[in-house]
Formats: C-alpha cells, sequence, structure tokens
C-alpha cells in the first residue's frame, strides 16, 4: 500500500449532525453540573445561552471559506515582484486537543508573481482558520496551502508565536512558554537567504 500525501483541508466537513441551540445548551449545562454547581441557580441560568453564543463566535470559522476571501484579485501593480508581509497579525484561537484557548501572533507572507490579493484578505484567512479547533502546525500549514492554492504564487512564508492555555492554565502550568511554528513554501522553502530576509523584516532575528 502507497502513502497518499497528506493533503490539509481547506473547507471545513460539515459535523454529520449539527445539533440544536436547544441541545447544545443543554449540553453546557451537563458540563455545569459535572464541575460541581448548580445550572439552575440565578447565577447560572443565563450561562448555556451565552456560552453557546461565544462559541458561535470563538468556532465561526467552520462557516466561512478562505479560498472565497482571497478570489478577488489586482493584477495591475506595476510590475512588483518582491514580497508582501502582514506582521502582527492577533491570533486567538483553540486548541483541538483541550479546546483550551491558544493566543498569540501571525506573519503572513508570499511573493506574488502577477496579481496580489488585498491585504485584509490575508488577515482574514488567518481569522478563519483561528476560529475552528486548530493545532498550530495544522494552522500553520493551512493558511500556507490557502494562500498557495488560491495566488500561486512564487512562495510562501508563515510563522506562528502563541501561547498555549492548555500549558499555561493546567497540565505542565508553564506560562511563559510560547510556540513557534513556520511553514515556508515554493522559493521561500528552497532559498535560505529569502527565509532570512522574511525573519529579518518581521524582527525575528538578532
Ligand atoms: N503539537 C501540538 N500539541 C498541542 C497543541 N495544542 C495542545 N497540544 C498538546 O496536546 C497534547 C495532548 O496530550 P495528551 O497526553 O493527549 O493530553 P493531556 O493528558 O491533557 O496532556 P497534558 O497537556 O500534558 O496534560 C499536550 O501535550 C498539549 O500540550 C498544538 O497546537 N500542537
Ligand atoms: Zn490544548
Amino acid at each position: 500500500m502507497t502513502d497518499t500525501p497528506k493533503k490539509t483541508v481547506l473547507k471545513s466537513v460539515p459535523a454529520p449532525t449539527r445539533p440544536s441551540r436547544e441541545e447544545a445548551m443543554a449540553a453546557v449545562r451537563t458540563l455545569i453540573a459535572w464541575a460541581g454547581d448548580n445550572p439552575d441557580r440565578e447565577g447560572l441560568k443565563d450561562t448555556p445561552k451565552r456560552v453557546i453564543n461565544a462559541y458561535a463566535e470563538w468556532y465561526r470559522g467552520y462557516d466561512l471559506d478562505p479560498a472565497e476571501e482571497l478570489s478577488r484579485v489586482f493584477e495591475d501593480v506595476s510590475g512588483y515582484d518582491d514580497m508582501v508581509i502582514l506582521r502582527e497579525i492577533d491570533v486567538e484561537s483553540h486548541c483541538e486537543h483541550h479546546m483550551a484557548p491558544f493566543l498569540g501572533t501571525a506573519y503572513v507572507a508570499y511573493l506574488p508573481t502577477d496579481k496580489v490579493v488585498g491585504i485584509s484578505k490575508l488577515v482574514k484567512v488567518v481569522e478563519i482558520f483561528a476560529k475552528r479547533l486548530q493545532t498550530q502546525e495544522t494552522m500553520t500549514a493551512q493558511i500556507a496551502d490557502a494562500i498557495d492554492s488560491a495566488l500561486h504564487p512564487r512562495g510562501t512564508a508563515i510563522m506562528i508565536d502563541a501561547v498555549h492555555q492548555c500549558m499555561s492554565t493546567r497540565g505542565v502550568h508553564h506560562p511563559n512558554v510560547s510556540t513557534i511554528t513556520t511553514q515556508f513554501t515554493g522559493e521561500f522553502k528552497t532559498n535560505p537567504a529569502l527565509q532570512e530576509r522574511f525573519l529579518r523584516l518581521i524582527g525575528k532575528t538578532g
């Protein structure tokens, strides 16, 4: 049997059966009771509703398509062909192992060929992948893959630097550990000088 190459999923696969709001709120009541509190006491009365509204915000990326955000391109850039870099994009995501937040910063760069994309769309792509249950590695790869598939650039460079609350507020309890992930494709992958320039321009080298 041959190994098929791992493909990053750009469009989310819908949950087999998406529960109703009522079912989701009942699940929150169960978790409150499991934590040891009384879901019927005054202070917790509206909590299931608040929690599912928060979930709708934290996981809104399942209903959004990054390819659609990157579908509008501009070809009139007067021959500009150097890297485009977005620095310091806030990342607020949740790890798929504990559903705990991980918070940090993303840096996104690509080397255009004949077209560029509106820079806000790159922030939206980061946002869409962040608003799903993630590992930092998967999310980093997915952002690169979305840009490569939509723009066919000469290369893409992504870096995410984040602190995982599953490591800071529980488990190993190390609040100062941050995790850095990078994904380089195309010329960024094959040319160390380009990687170095990307890292220098985002302020990650001395
Ligand atoms: N590679 C990777 N690991 C992650 C990420 N987010 C959380 N984790 C890790 O996922 C692992 C899950 O490990 P398990 O042993 O299955 O779960 P656990 O017993 O809760 O692990 P501890 O966190 O070590 O207490 C932990 O080591 C987490 O630190 C991520 O984005 N990428
Ligand atoms: Zn976790």
